[in-house]
């Protein structure tokens, strides 16, 4: 009964002497202030109430979360708000406004950026009635380039940066020099000190000048900024765009004994990142005599792109901007980059008859490769505000048309160079697979043990080097396949009906699913994070369904589920589709087959003109076709096309594609496989 009292006894006891029903929001606001033995009180609702919900308005937010800002609190953190300040004084350089920026940094921890561009607008800005400048120095989220009206292409992107430094910083003052008038206004820990001042007239100036001394409170007792980092980060963004001259002055004392920054310099580099990247190597062993360097003519327009990569004895590396802005953990201009160099490689290698770059993936190319690349994009995304990964699928594309040709050309013009260059990659893919097959030795007693599905017809060898798997769709198609295959390297895995669509399906319908569970099992890398590519127990994984919407539809299925369970193996390079004929033409002893009505036609204008009766077989799928003719046009390594399959590095593009495969009209889906399929024919299959 106390229980009882309990649930409903206070409530009881309250007075009961207001005449209108009372609302209950206002009565648990009166109650507030009653005895902890009301049931709210227990359970802690009374003492979060409407008067806990904070609004931070102005730079509130800013100091007390920096780390949703910049980051943290740390040294990377300090070394931002640098960034932030030299950043919006390229971007005045990139729009061809300034041609001059001068970094100092003094004995007093002040550091000082002045740049010779437009200046920060003084005038009253109309809706808030204060100096713009004042606006943008005091209030998240104000600036001129949320469109590209005013830059074209900027690293500033969210009208942030300049007023978190102000918010993070003890002392901060702004002079702009703009109309022949100076203008200053100083402001701490994101407030203003005083209003706007004129100072008058000013010939000889023009542009914008930030002083700033980080605030202690946030960053803690003397936390400083690093001569050497500082002028590395300023040394950069010379290199990055030649239109522009750096000087750069630090205080002697703040330079350590063993530290060899300069107390002054001026940095100008019209040869951007090919100086750049010699000048980091140092004189390092590089394959190739010359590097690879190019950009393209509007520096700093959208569009444009700037690189420079050699290949060398050392570990492998990439370094990525983006509007000026370093994109420490890549992105989507990286991926771009990574594909077209390993297309070009393999495109030349083709051409001059290498077969044995086909082996060769993006990691063999990348692995040794010491590179630079600099993309200019209108209004880019980035991850978060410390901008470190380009999101922007279309720069994908941009890198990939910008580097493409020079790259062909480049390999062309120096055959010899070339040839080094793909002996060493194609050395980089033998080391790999050499490693892969130690570790195959090694477990080879573990594999036999391995419980393999029933469906499955296993190769007899037991190394994945060299073995492959062909995933069929129905048992009668595996039926053909089991005949046509060679036994020792090829083993055969039918499924049983369309795959479940694993993008819509839960985890526990994906685990009792037969199909996928028998395509795990006999795969043997496990998924997801317990994805183990030594454990692989074949080096190609081959769909191989009927030429038709159907066949389409179910390869897109198994695609979504190897990109979701496991990427690795798309990234490994390992998943392949076969392209299975759909029409048999015949005339006289002569046959042919065509993947497609396009190719059919094709054969027939060319191959099948001449005289005679031409009869044309349509297959109406695999388990149609006799193994021999399944052999010949679809399995033997010898005379068949494979598609592979490629994971454009990033994220979004793939998601996209994999959006475009899955959707939910099946002419989509279809659409899209045939659409890349005639692209990939040369190339390979991006999803
Ligand atoms: N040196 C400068 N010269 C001219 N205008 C400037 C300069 N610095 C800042 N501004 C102006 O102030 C605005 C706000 O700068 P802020 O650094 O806060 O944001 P942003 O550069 O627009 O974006 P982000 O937050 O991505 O850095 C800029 O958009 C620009 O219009």
């Amino acid at each position: 009964m106390d229980d009882m009292n309990d649930l409903f006894g206070t409530a009881d006891k309250r007075p009961r002497s207001t005449s209108r029903p009372v609302d209950p929001l206002v009565q648990a606001a009166r109650q507030a202030g009653n005895s902890a033995s009301t049931p709210a009180a227990r359970d802690g609702a009374e003492s979060y109430s409407a008067a806990d919900i904070e609004v931070l308005e102005g730079l509130e937010p800013v100091r007390r979360r920096p780390g949703m800002y910049i980051g943290g609190t740390d040294a990377k953190a300090l070394h931002h708000l640098f960034a932030e300040v030299i950043d919006n004084s390229m971007d005045e350089a990139v729009a061809g406004h300034a041609t001059f920026i001068e970094v100092e940094l003094s004995a007093d921890g002040f550091v000082t950026v002045t740049d010779n561009g437009r200046g920060i607008p003084v005038d009253p800005h109309p809706k808030f009635r204060k100096p713009a400048l004042e606006v943008i120095m005091t209030t998240l989220h104000s600036g001129g380039k949320f469109d590209s009206k005013v830059y074209e292409t900027s690293g500033g992107l969210h009208g942030v940066g300049v007023s978190v430094v102000n918010a993070l910083s003890d002392h901060l003052e702004v002079e702009v020099a703009r109309g022949r008038q100076l203008y200053r206004q100083r402001f701490s820990r994101g407030h203003p000190v005083a209003g706007l001042e004129q100072l008058g007239e000013i010939h000889n100036r023009r542009g914008t000048k930030i002083r700033f001394h980080p605030d202690e409170q946030i960053f803690g007792k003397g936390a400083t900024f690093e001569p050497a980092r500082l002028l590395r980060m300023t040394r950069s963004k010379a290199y990055l765009f030649g239109g522009v001259e750096i000087r750069w002055i630090c205080d002697p004392s703040l330079i350590k004994d063993k530290d060899d920054t300069p107390a002054r310099a001026t940095f100008h580099f019209p040869d951007g990142l090919k100086d750049y990247l010699a000048a980091s190597l140092n004189g390092d062993f590089q394959v190739t005599r010359e590097i690879f360097s190019g950009k393209s003519d509007k520096q700093g327009g959208h569009g444009s792109v700037e690189w420079a990569v050699t290949w060398y004895g050392g570990d492998g590396f990439l370094s990525s901007y983006c509007n000026t802005i370093p994109t420490g953990e890549g992105g989507t201009h990286e991926a771009g980059f990574r594909n077209v160099l390993t297309r070009g490689l393999r495109a030349y290698a083709d051409l001059v008859g290498n077969k044995r770059a086909s082996i060769v993936t993006s990691e063999d190319v990348m692995i040794s490769a010491a590179g630079m690349l600099s993309v200019f994009i209108r209004e880019p995304e980035f991850v978060g505000q410390t901008k470190d990964r380009l999101a922007t699928v279309e720069a994908v594309r941009i890198v990939e048309n910008a580097i493409r040709d020079p790259f062909d050309l480049w390999l062309a013009a120096n055959p010899q160079e070339a040839s080094k260059l793909l002996d060493w990659v194609i050395a980089r893919a033998d080391e790999r697979v050499r490693r892969r097959q130690e570790k195959e030795v090694s477990r080879k007693s573990a594999v036999r043990k391995l419980r393999l599905p029933g469906k499955l017809a296993d190769c007899t060898q037991n190394a994945a080097a060299g073995a492959e798997i062909f995933i069929v769709e129905g048992d009668s198609a595996g039926g053909s396949a089991k005949q046509a295959r060679d036994r020792a390297s090829q083993a055969v895995l039918p499924l049983r009906g369309k795959i479940l669509n694993v993008a819509s399906a839960g985890n526990e319908k994906l685990a009792a699913n037969q199909t996928i569970s028998d395509l795990t099992q006999a795969l043997g890398c496990g998924t997801r994070s317990k994805y183990r590519n030594e454990d692989l127990r074949y080096d190609r994984v081959i769909i191989m369904t009927d030429a038709d919407v159907d066949g389409a539809h179910i390869a897109s299925l198994l695609i979504t589920f190897f990109y979701q369970e496991m990427p690795q193996l798309i990234r490994g390079g390992h998943l392949y589709m076969a392209v299975p004929p759909l029409y048999s033409i015949r005339q006289g002893g002569k046959v042919a087959y065509a993947r497609d009505d396009a190719h059919k036609d094709e054969l027939l204008r060319t191959d099948f003109s001449g005289r005679g009766k031409v009869e044309i077989g349509r297959f109406k799928g695999l388990g149609e076709m006799m193994a021999s003719q399944l052999k010949e046009t679809t399995m033997d390594p010898k005379k068949r096309t494979l598609l592979r399959v490629d994971v454009l590095d990033e994220e979004a593009a793939t998601k996209n594609a994999v959006d475009a495969l899955m959707g939910t009209k099946p002419e989509a889906r279809f659409h899209f496989i045939q659409e890349r399929a005639e692209f990939a024919e040369t190339d390979s299959l991006d999803i």
